[in-house]
């Protein structure tokens, strides 16, 4: 039958640093009888109440400081401070709150109420929105999960704590963090792990007692990775590192690291010497899994070296710790001892029970063993999905984001385009409308006279043309009045030019009040004036015209300063008489106009053909009848 112990020396219980505090306070009977695996789980727990407690600047955060101090170098105190604080809750700041529920879970968890430590310290690593309390809550929850021996929620909280590590702030916490690491990693057999973690601390310059922690770590890792190590560089300067701080427990964990070291190279007299020198020491610190490692050590060299009944008294001296783990490994190993001594003495029933014990304990064990082993690797699995999630959530995110950025784009160059058009199509607009505007004033101006704001000589004859179309094609008649004012030099030759455009804009004036819409009403020269008046009959025209002679003739140029009368001499036409042709109905309205200015002025004359001269007779017309009668024929 072959040993089957693996990994060298004793590994069973985390880490010893977390039983630092144990070992300047050595454990009370009980605790020491409650020894192994739960003892120094516990104490692993206890490295994380040690904590540097977080900067809160009120009397509140400062008591709670002091409480976070004390927490495991003086229990009884802490608790006081609790209760106190405690009872002060409702002065607590929601940040206070959560530093209080934090030092609640690490008294849950030194009183040994490991489940209800466990369930809030979760629940509070959710919850928290301090960063470093999260942390903190993360660790103690892989701390105290390793007690219960979940390691699944341990590793996991353990990992998630890690993961927040690098934004913690406080130094002595991020250290904290490789200590817990390395040891529990050790304790789960991840010896690279450990090594990482411990590495990591030793590269942050820690204080002398980190330094001697993670020396142990460091010198177990490298054991239990079996990698070769400088027994003076590796072990002999941690021995010494930790030997002038007086920590003992560091440095005999070292030594057995040592002494595992020599037996396996064959030294086993030499290993057995260190052991027994340091066993004095070692019993002192009263820490169970210390002397429970050297002494199984002691009993398994005596056994090598021949020394049968050294070796079980050292077995015995194990198996004799009270409330041992069956699957401690100095259990294990003692009984294997036991067994083993029993055959060479030839107590056979004594070996049988021996060995039952043995492979009892090393079953379980072994079943220990393996489930740490599917917890790390559950743990790991856990880890590459949540990575993988995380890798998946930021590329969606990435993706979602760019394509907000994208939308935020469209909607900007959207927006900037909108603008850029509305701005366009306002430019376009106001140019338009300046345009439009300019286009109009020039058409007014192009058809306006400008004195009296009437239509020109050539806009009314467009007009007039226009109107007459649209008449001759329905057969509607049309008449047409010219107005000559009369003597008008007088006016102006007497009463001054400024006078003369007084009186131009009177009669325009006086003549709107005559036409209806689709009349037109221009300034065709200089004092001539001409109407063209659609639907409209000449006898009705005449009187338009008549009235408009007596409305001229009403001006008053007294109010301009002239004493002069005004008056105007008018010539009607209708197409009845003359047809739709624009030139000729002028022609004939001037050649009657002209009758007006030769039978005497201010009167309205009616265009009346010239007489159809006798054969043989000439008839004598006057120059605008002749020029009327030529437009005619
Ligand atoms: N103040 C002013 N006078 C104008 C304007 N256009 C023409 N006249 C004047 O009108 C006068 C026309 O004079 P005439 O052709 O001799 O006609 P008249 O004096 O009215 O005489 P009869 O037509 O024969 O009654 C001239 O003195 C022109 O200078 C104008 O815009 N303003």
């Amino acid at each position: 039958m072959s040993r089957t112990r693996r990994g060298g020396r004793p590994t069973e219980g985390l880490c010893w640093a977390a039983r630092l505090d144990a070992g300047r306070r050595p454990d009370s009977g009980a605790a020491m009888a409650a020894g192994g695996l739960r003892g120094a789980l516990t104490s692993v727990a206890a490295l994380v109440l040690l904590a540097p407690a977080l900067a809160f600047a009120s009397p509140f955060s400062k008591r709670l400081d002091a409480a976070d101090a004390v927490r495991s170098k003086d229990p009884a105190r802490f608790n006081r401070l609790l209760t106190q604080l405690q009872s002060e809750r409702s002065r607590a700041t929601a940040a206070e709150l959560e530093h209080l529920r934090l030092l609640v879970d690490y008294q849950h968890a030194l009183k040994g109420q490991y489940e209800v430590a466990i369930g809030d310290a979760v629940a509070l690593f959710d919850q928290a929105h301090d960063l470093q309390l999260k942390y903190r809550a993360g660790l103690l929850v892989a701390n105290v999960a390793a007690v219960t021996r979940d390691f699944t929620l341990g590793l996991r909280y353990l990992e998630q704590a890690m993961a927040l590590q690098p934004q913690v702030q406080d130094p002595d916490l991020r250290r904290m963090g490789f200590i817990v690491a390395g040891g529990l990693y050790n304790e789960y057999g991840q010896y690279a792990l450990a090594l990482e973690s411990v590495t990591a601390l030793l590269r942050e310059q820690p204080d002398p007692r980190n330094l001697c922690i993670g020396e142990q770590i460091r010198t177990r890792a490298l054991q239990g990775l079996g990698a070769p190590f400088d027994e003076e560089r590796d072990i002999q300067s941690a021995i010494t590192q930790c030997a002038s701080i007086k920590e003992t427990i560091p440095v005999n964990l070292i030594r057995n690291t040592l002494a595992e070291r020599w037996a396996q190279s064959g030294k086993v007299n030499q290993a057995i010497a260190l052991l027994e020198a340091s066993l004095p020491e070692v019993r002192a610190t009263g820490y169970t899994r210390l002397i429970g490692e050297t002494e199984s050590q002691i009993a398994d060299y005596r056994l090598r070296s021949g020394d049968i009944a050294g070796a079980e008294a050292a077995a015995r001296r194990v198996a004799a710790i009270k409330g041992q783990d069956l699957r401690w490994l100095p259990n294990v190993n003692a009984h294997h001892v036991l067994y083993e001594v029993a055959l060479r003495q030839h107590d056979y029933a004594r070996a049988l029970e021996e060995y039952r014990l043995y492979a009892e304990a090393d079953k379980a064990r072994l079943d220990d063993v393996k489930a740490r082993e599917y917890a790390f690797q559950l743990s790991r699995h856990e880890l590459k999905q949540k990575n993988q999630s995380i890798a998946l959530l930021s590329n969606q995110n990435q993706v979602l984001r760019l394509q907000q950025e994208v939308a935020q784009r469209s909607s900007w160059n959207f927006r900037l385009a909108l603008a850029l058009l509305l701005v366009l199509v306002a430019s376009l607009s106001y140019w338009g409308w300046r345009a439009r505007r300019t286009h109009g004033s020039l058409r007014h101006l192009a058809e306006t006279d400008g004195l009296t704001g009437l239509s020109n000589r050539r806009h009314f004859r467009a007009g007039s043309e226009a109107a007459l179309a649209s008449c001759a094609q329905r057969q509607r008649a049309v008449a047409v009045l010219l107005f000559d004012l009369d003597h008008f030099k007088q006016i102006n030759d007497q009463c001054g030019h400024s006078a003369g455009d007084w009186v131009l804009r009177e009669v325009a004036r006086v003549g709107r009040l005559h036409v209806r819409d689709g009349d037109l009403f221009g300034r065709i020269g200089g004092e001539e004036f001409a109407m063209t008046l659609v639907d409209c009959e000449v006898h009705h025209a005449l009187g338009i015209a008549e009235a408009c002679r007596r409305a001229i003739e009403a001006i008053d140029a007294g109010s301009c300063g002239c004493a002069l009368p005004v008056a105007a001499s008018i010539g009607v036409v209708g197409t009845r008489q003359a047809g739709y042709e624009y030139e000729a109905l002028i022609a004939h309205a001037d050649a009657a106009m002209y009758r007006s200015k030769v039978g005497g002025r201010n009167r309205v004359t009616l265009y009346e053909p010239p007489p159809v001269p006798a054969p043989g007779q000439p008839v004598l017309l006057d120059r605008r009848n002749a020029d009327a009668m030529l437009g005619q024929y």
